[in-house]
């Protein structure tokens, strides 16, 4: 068995980026851009009114000028302003040739068409947005590897951008076995659980913002697993088995992987819940067969499937580690990394009851899960400790 650490090592070093694609710019939030974004035109394109107000020539401040004329935004007049008038602007206008300066109309006087401006703290450009002030045709507007958050959407359709180059979501596939499942909203039979690793995984992508593709169910059939295993990686960038990877004469995840080609690359790490990890590669395709406990199935998800996936997406999917300090008393077991369900206030973290991979009881109101790494097994109130914060 290997330990989580070296476990994550081999995540790191068999997984790679998916190959970019070209995306409308509104199906891009969230994602990475894979190359680097240029401005093509200088934005503002105008000398650009900042303000409602009046534009004029600031050489002209101290005369009484005379207002002619009006720029609304979007007007496409090239009037010139010659000496001693002003114009009418409004915020958004070209600012036009002869004019300068723009005064708010909150400090002006405008009667019978003469202004008078009282505004002693006005200066030559003040309220107008030079050409090219926000970006300039040629200049970088972002770097690859850019995370596209909504103001950068917004900025990048403010320069003219229509579509972008980047990493994609992956498409990821969720393999359910267990002869035992039943759907909720169904009566349970004698024997059967309510099938709901489908449920936690897929609100877990939700909130990572990753769709699923399929969600397919298998009974615990060898040739059949194998079959529905080659189709799921036929179609997807991962594929997420849930049960039948532990040592049960109805296991059979890890040969049924083998048989599609699928190259492991560990089984089973010191750790609890979700000891009988898999993880697996083909190509460029992963493959992880959480364990079917539902606790150990949400675990393995958040501490290793993001790795995986943040990999792939290169976007910061991971769980943000925090230090803190024990509010009470615990023990692990012996040898194990232990990740406990654990709700931290901000200032102490509270290790929760319920703690078995088959419960997810008190996991259903944790805020984190609480690392208890390497050989040490006791811990005491005001230990400092790392927790993993989970996402809502
Ligand atoms: N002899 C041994 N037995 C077990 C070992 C071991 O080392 N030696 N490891 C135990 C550990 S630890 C775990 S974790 C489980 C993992 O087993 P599997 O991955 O093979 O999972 P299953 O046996 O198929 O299921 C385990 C458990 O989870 C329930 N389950 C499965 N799928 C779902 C689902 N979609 N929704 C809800 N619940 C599900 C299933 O009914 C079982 O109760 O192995 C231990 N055994
Ligand atoms: O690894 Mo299992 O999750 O301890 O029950």
């Amino acid at each position: 068995m290997i330990t989580v650490t070296e476990a994550k090592h081999i995540i790191s070093n068999n997984v790679t980026a998916l190959k970019p694609v070209t995306l409308p710019l509104l199906q891009a939030r969230g994602k990475v851009l894979s190359t680097d974004v240029f401005a093509t035109v200088d934005i503002p394109a105008f000398p650009q009114s900042a303000m409602d107000g009046y534009a004029f020539a600031y050489d002209d401040l101290q005369k009484e000028l005379v207002i002619e004329g009006e720029m609304a935004a979007g007007s496409s007049s090239t009037i010139e302003l010659t000496t001693g008038k002003a114009i009418r602007i409004f915020t958004g206008a070209p600012v036009p040739a002869g004019a300068d300066t723009v005064v708010m109309q909150e400090k002006v006087k405008a009667e019978n068409g003469i202004l008078i401006i009282e505004d002693d703290k006005l200066q030559r450009n003040s309220n107008v947005r030079p050409v090219g002030s926000e970006i300039k045709a040629g200049e970088l507007a972002l770097p690859k590897g850019s995370v596209l958050t909504a103001a950068a959407i917004g900025f990048l359709a403010g320069i003219g951008v229509t579509k972008v180059e980047v990493i994609p979501d992956p498409v990821i596939s969720i393999l359910l076995t267990g002869n035992e499942l039943q759907q909720p909203g169904n009566p349970l039979s004698y024997g059967q659980v309510y099938e709901s690793n489908s449920y936690s995984l897929t609100a877990a992508l939700q909130s990572l913002h990753l769709p699923v593709h399929r969600v397919y169910k298998v009974e615990d059939n060898p040739e059949v697993l194998t079959a529905t295993l080659q189709q799921a990686l036929d179609e997807s960038d991962l594929v997420l088995l849930t049960g039948g990877v532990s040592v049960g004469d109805y296991d059979f995840v890890l040969q049924a992987a083998e048989k599609c080609g699928v190259t492991k690359q560990f089984h089973k790490i010191k750790q609890r819940p979700g000891k009988p990890l898999f993880f697996g590669t083909k190509d460029e395709k992963l493959v992880f067969g959480l364990p079917g406990n539902p606790s150990s199935v949400i675990t393995c998800f958040y501490e290793y499937v993001t790795e995986a996936l943040a990999l792939q997406t290169k976007r910061p999917l991971q769980l943000k580690a925090v230090q803190t300090i024990l509010a009470k008393d615990c023990i692990k077991p012996i040898g194990l990394s232990h990740f406990q369900k654990a709700y931290y206030d901000g200032e102490k973290v509270l290790p929760l009851t319920a703690q078995e991979s088959y419960k997810l009881n008190s996991f259903a109101t944790a805020n984190c899960l609480l690392m208890l790494e390497g050989e040490k097994e006791a811990y005491k109130t005001n230990d400092p400790v790392t927790i993993h914060l989970l996402p809502v």
